[in-house]
């Protein structure tokens, strides 16, 4: 997996741009340099079934135009069937090995984790990223844990996880730096982007903010 894609990694449900059209904000996050998108569909206002695989197929087909990976988040079977680039799990769902054996070796399988532990295991399950988190306090996952700060990451490499990681939870153009020079290899993101006045320039700001950071 090439890790520069985790530089600026996007996710966004319909739930998360304030009732803004979902279409539109991507739209703008692709035209202002994000590296990576996710659709992750789920929580409060989620979509039903018909409508998420609608809004699924809309959101791959403006990834492919930029030529921006699309992962899917929980659903494997979406992730299959949509010809997606990869697919994210959490520790509540199944293993990676397991989607492994499921999808096609072409696509990425990302997993989240917080302790070494599950750092680790994922790592022994084939995960090809590490979504590491919380990083800080975050509103737009309701279940979130305690934030585990830029230490969570520090102790992962100190730990020998050599694996690309995203930080994720309460980044924005002020921290996002921080995270990579922590040693990850960029910033997976919902809010600062989704419910911002003017995504692109937004997404605009954090590319060029990751852009003149040398991680490790
Ligand atoms: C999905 C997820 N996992 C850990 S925090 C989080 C939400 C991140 O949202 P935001 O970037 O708006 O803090
Ligand atoms: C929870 C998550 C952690 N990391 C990433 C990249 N995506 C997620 N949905
Ligand atoms: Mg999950």
């Amino acid at each position: 997996m090439e890790k520069q894609m985790l530089k600026l990694y996007f996710i966004m449900g319909s739930n998360n741009t304030g009732g803004r059209e979902p279409e539109q904000v991507l739209q703008e996050a692709l035209q202002g340099g994000i590296t990576c998108f996710q659709f992750r569909e789920k929580g409060k206002g989620a979509l039903p079934e018909e409508e998420k695989w609608k809004l699924g197929r809309k959101l791959k087909a403006k990834c492919a135009e930029f030529h921006v990976p699309f992962i899917v988040n929980d659903d494997v079977d979406m992730a299959i069937r949509l010809e997606a680039d990869g697919i994210h799990i959490g520790q509540e769902d199944d293993p990676a090995s397991k989607v492994k054996e499921r999808c096609p070796s072409r696509m990425v399988i990302g997993v989240s984790v917080r302790t070494i532990e599950e750092a680790h295991q994922a790592a022994a399950d084939g995960a090809d990223y590490l979504g590491v988190g919380p990083m800080f306090a975050t509103d737009t996952k309701e279940d979130a844990k305690a934030p585990v700060g830029l230490e969570g990451i520090r102790r992962l490499r100190a730990e020998g996880i050599t694996l690309p990681i995203v930080g994720i939870g309460g980044i924005d153009v002020s921290n996002a730096a921080e995270i990579v020079e922590a040693g990850a290899d960029g910033v997976s993101l919902i809010s600062a982007i989704s419910l911002a006045d003017a995504p692109e320039e937004a997404a605009r700001n954090l590319r060029s903010r990751l852009d003149g950071v040398s991680g490790r």
